[in-house]
């Protein structure tokens, strides 16, 4: 009984797609398994693309993320279209201590020609080694506010909660997104009386399912 409703669960989970985009060496898998395990991995050596699939609570509510940690072999590799064609939202990391990942991260966004609504969050990781801070804050804050993204510096060896909330934020970003989706469908199929009175009075649950 317990494992058919597990079955039944599962098979009405909402995925979120988040890809880890950032130069080699800025932290993109010590966050992400930092996310996914709550451990902190020093040394993760791949030299390659990895992808997750990890269920996690988000707001009481589960939910199947998939996490592609990209691999870059130098600076000058730049994520594709493919990444942004993947993702339902993208994390942009580079380390406080590295000028040159700040840059990369700049020149990735471009790289990417992502569809507006995306969801954005841009990271500045290893927020514990101020002593060797090559971008500050300020330079962050303003770069997100050109991606119309957040902006968070962690540190993921020093932080579990932070890091989670991180990935947490980009996410409900892109649930609130697809209810936003929705609701434009609904206005299309009924017409934009019908439909708002619908939306105003009906809880999602009661929307269609896609
Ligand atoms: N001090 C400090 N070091 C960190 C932090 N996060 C990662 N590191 C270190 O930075 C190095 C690179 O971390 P990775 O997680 O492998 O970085 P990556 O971006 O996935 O690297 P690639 O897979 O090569 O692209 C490792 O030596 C980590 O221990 C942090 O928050 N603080």
């Amino acid at each position: 009984m317990a494992s058919r409703g597990l079955r039944r669960k599962k098979s009405s989970l909402q995925e979120v797609k988040l890809a880890v985009v950032g130069a080699p060496s800025v932290g993109k898998s010590a966050l992400t398994v930092r996310f996914l395990t709550k451990r902190y991995i020093g040394e993760y050596d791949h030299q390659q693309d990895c992808k997750y699939k990890h269920e996690v609570l988000l707001d009481g509510e589960p939910i199947l993320f998939e996490i592609l940690d990209t691999c870059p072999k130098s600076l000058e590799e730049l994520p594709g279209s493919e990444v942004a064609a993947w993702a339902d939202a993208l994390f942009l990391v580079y380390s406080i201590t590295d000028r040159a990942s700040f840059t990369y991260v700049r020149r990735a966004r471009q790289s990417l020609q992502l569809p507006p609504d995306v969801p954005l969050a841009l990271v500045g990781n290893k927020a514990d080694m101020v002593h060797l801070r090559q971008v500050s804050g300020e330079e962050g804050e303003i770069l997100a506010k050109d991606f119309e993204c957040t902006f968070k510096e962690v540190a993921a060896a020093e932080q579990v909660s932070q890091v989670g909330e991180v990935f947490l934020e980009v996410s409900r970003e892109v649930l609130a997104l697809r209810r936003r989706c929705k609701h434009s469908l609904l206005d299309r199929m009924l017409g934009n009386k019908t439909a708002r009175a619908y939306a105003r009075g009906k809880s999602d649950s009661a929307l269609p399912k896609e």
